[in-house]
């Protein structure tokens, strides 16, 4: 059987959230710092929200086209484990962020067509992981977060050695699909378990572990022998 799949969930803005998302045995929690998103925290906030993964789980601050002085505030008070760049940071940008702060970067790409899996060649040496997300729908005003998928089987054409985490529009109901068609290592999700946009829901967490676990034919936590 495959490795277990690392699960980030991304855009926790709670204590509660925290909380379900490592209980549920998450590898990656995700700290949205882009203003106009309903998931944004303050570097501050997001640190002190982080502090019961410290160990167990690892940090992943997610931002948009970052200048320094912004990357600078969010790695002194988060310290995370991971950059996650989600704007249009040219390989160059994100070569310059991964030796700045000495941290592995994830790099995401907008995907609706064949097409747009060419640019991640660039990126090759320069970032860590890659993340493929939908591209936004027209009018949209995040970059992620969206809640909207793209075609999976468009990764059918990536090399194996391809280390990316699948996100867009990922929830308890597609994500066992989702699995089975790219055989992804990483997933990623964060409207497909919130009741409202920003607000994540500890059930919604919980249906999306169990799924993944069914998925790959795990007992499922309720079902676990005692
Ligand atoms: O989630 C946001 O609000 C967001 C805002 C700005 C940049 C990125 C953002 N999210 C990044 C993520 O990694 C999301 O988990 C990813 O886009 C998938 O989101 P969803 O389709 O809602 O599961």
């Amino acid at each position: 059987m495959r490795d277990a799949p690392d699960i980030k969930i991304c855009g926790l803005t709670s204590e509660d959230a925290v909380t379900a998302v490592l209980g549920g045995g998450a590898s990656h929690l995700g700290f949205i710092f882009f203003a106009r998103s309903p998931r944004h925290v303050t570097p501050e906030r997001a640190g002190t929200l982080a502090a019961p993964a410290r160990g167990r789980a690892l940090v992943t601050a997610v931002t948009v086209d970052a200048e320094d002085d912004e990357l600078d505030r969010i790695v002194a008070a988060l310290e995370p484990d991971w950059l996650q760049l989600h704007g249009r940071e040219r390989p160059e940008r994100v070569h310059t962020v991964r030796t700045r702060y000495g941290l592995p970067v994830m790099k995401s790409f907008s995907i609706r067509t064949a097409a747009d899996l060419a640019a991640i060649e660039a990126y090759a040496d320069v970032a860590d992981r890659l993340l493929f997300d939908a591209k936004p729908p027209a009018g949209a005003e995040l970059p992620g977060g969206n809640g909207v998928s793209f075609d999976w089987r468009l990764l059918s054409v990536l090399d194996a050695d391809v280390d990316y985490m699948l996100s867009g529009g990922l929830d308890s109901g597609n994500v066992g699909e989702a699995l089975r068609l790219t055989g992804a290592r990483g997933i990623d999700a964060s409207s497909g378990v919130e009741s409202a946009p920003g607000t994540k829901d500890p059930a919604r967490i919980a249906a999306f572990f169990e799924a993944v676990r069914a998925a790959r034919g795990e007992p499922l936590s309720g079902a676990r022998p005692t």
